[in-house]
């Protein structure tokens, strides 16, 4: 029994149903903070989750969610999203009478949608969402709480057992929930993407060479990095299942395509008008900006964490054409990403401290907008970018999930002989960004 327990809890039983990497990393924190967690997977990794949880480690492991729902007061959807509604219509009637059934998915629509269809009336609804991997610390990232249906007590007794994560609570609704993420996970991820299918079609590993040198260019190779190198169907659930996130990973693809096109072009004036404009309405007007008086990110922290050795010449200037379209798809579909920190990942975090180091930087713009106009250095990693971004969102628009996956695994194969490395680069780049922006 958890240290804070309240007397009415001390029999309480946590359900974890889908044991991958997030369901394990709950049942760890949970049962090392004293609860009793009932767990399964699929029946045929029964006798390996055993194994793995064994009987003095407070998780125990059933053998299906029909078992885990009947004994269980509240009980945490972990799967895939495009299975949510398969895997709750087979357990959601086994729910305990007067239970409490919550998610795990990056993606609360499916979810809300089959926990109504399918769950006795008797059955109270509280949703979650941890805003990071399963390798990153919990504490003080942002865990969001849905209470979609549920008493008070039934909220309040969620909160007792999840505060062991040392999060912070973010109260949404499902819908509000899928609105911000959309923006702070699938727009993000679809620039990461884009960046690994550009580099793979023009089979380059950006930290070889001297083309992508520096604190902006190591955070695009690690985080693109990142995202390959981890399971396709969360990137692919919360974006094609996000009715949220169809607009605005359409607007990214079609702010790059059009600001490629003015660079392409030599269109000088409406290159930069449009550019500070959308500059205007994220970041604010001169003398009233948005951003807060210190940096999002310390340059000097970026530049440690490179994959490849760093070259002796200097950084060769770079158009950022990834940063401008996502300031352009921000600018045009009204969002202002400071109030999206709520649901921050550090992946997003990371993205708009470099985003907002390239617009708050003296001169830093305007080199951006004079190479992409008077350098052909990047042109050609351009256009497969360009290229990558329409794709993604077709794919997504289209509802593709079969595409998605082979779009993605072709990359991942490309890219994989430097995942070991580059998730040690990139888990040791957040922990250091995240000390630094406390300091
Ligand atoms: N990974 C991340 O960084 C984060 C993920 N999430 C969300 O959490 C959820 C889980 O993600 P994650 O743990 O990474 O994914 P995993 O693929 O590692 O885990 C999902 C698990 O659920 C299992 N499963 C599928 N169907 C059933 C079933 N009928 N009964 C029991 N288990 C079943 C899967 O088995 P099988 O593989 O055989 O299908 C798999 O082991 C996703 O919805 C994801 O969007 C949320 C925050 C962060
Ligand atoms: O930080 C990110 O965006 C990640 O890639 C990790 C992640 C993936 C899915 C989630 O629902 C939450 C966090």
């Amino acid at each position: 029994m958890a240290a804070a327990t309240p007397p009415d809890m001390e029999n309480f039983v946590v359900g974890l149903i889908g044991m991958g990497d997030m369901g394990k990393m709950y049942a760890r924190r949970l049962s090392t903070a004293g609860w009793r967690v009932m767990a399964c997977d699929r029946e045929e990794k029964y006798d390996d989750l055993v194994k793995e949880f064994p009987e003095n480690s407070n998780v125990q492991i059933l053998r299906n969610g029909h078992l885990v729902s009947r004994a269980s007061n509240y009980i945490i959807y972990s799967v895939e999203a495009a299975a949510i509604g398969r895997v709750v219509s087979q357990f959601g009637p086994s729910t305990k009478l007067g239970a409490i059934v919550g998610g795990q998915t990056s993606c609360k629509d499916p979810e809300i949608k089959a926990f109504e269809e399918y769950l006795p009336s008797d059955v109270d609804i509280v949703s979650c969402h941890s805003l990071h991997g399963p390798s990153v610390d919990s504490r003080g990232q942002p865990l969001v709480l849905i209470k979609h249906r549920a008493s008070d007590e039934s909220f309040a007794r969620v909160e007792t057992v999840l505060r062991c994560l040392g999060s912070t609570h973010v109260y949404l609704t499902a819908k509000e929930h899928d609105r911000i993420t959309a923006d702070t996970q699938a727009v993000t991820h679809a620039a990461f993407l884009s960046m690994g299918k550009a580099w793979h079609a023009t089979k380059q590993f950006p930290w070889e060479g001297a083309r992508y040198v520096g604190g902006i260019e190591n955070v695009k190779i690690n985080l693109m990095l990142r995202i390959y190198a981890q399971k396709w169907h969360v990137y692919a659930g919360l974006a094609i299942l996000n009715p949220e996130a169809h607009k605005q990973i359409n607007q990214f693809a079609k702010s790059t395509t059009e600001l490629y096109h003015l660079m392409l072009e030599g269109r000088r004036d409406e290159l930069r008008d449009r550019v500070y404009a959308a500059k205007e309405k994220v970041f604010g007007a001169e003398g009233n900006p948005k951003w807060a008086a210190q940096p999002l990110l310390r340059d000097d922290v970026l530049d440690r964490f490179s994959l490849g050795k760093r070259p002796d010449s200097p950084p060769l200037p770079n158009n950022h054409l990834s940063l401008l379209a996502m300031v352009d798809c921000w600018s045009a579909l009204g969002i202002v990403p400071y109030d999206h920190m709520i649901c921050s990942t550090p992946l997003f975090r990371l993205w708009l401290g470099v985003t907002e180091h390239v617009y708050r930087t003296p001169g830093l713009l305007d080199e951006c907008l004079r190479v992409g106009l008077d350098d052909n250095t990047f042109r050609r990693d351009d256009l497969h970018f360009t290229i990558a971004a329409c794709g993604w969102a077709e794919c997504v628009a289209l509802r593709q999930f079969e595409t998605w996956r082979e779009r993605f695994a072709v990359t991942q194969k490309f890219f994989e002989p430097r995942f070991a490395g580059a998730m040690e680069v990139g888990n040791a780049m957040i922990k250091s960004v995240l000390e630094s922006s406390k300091e």
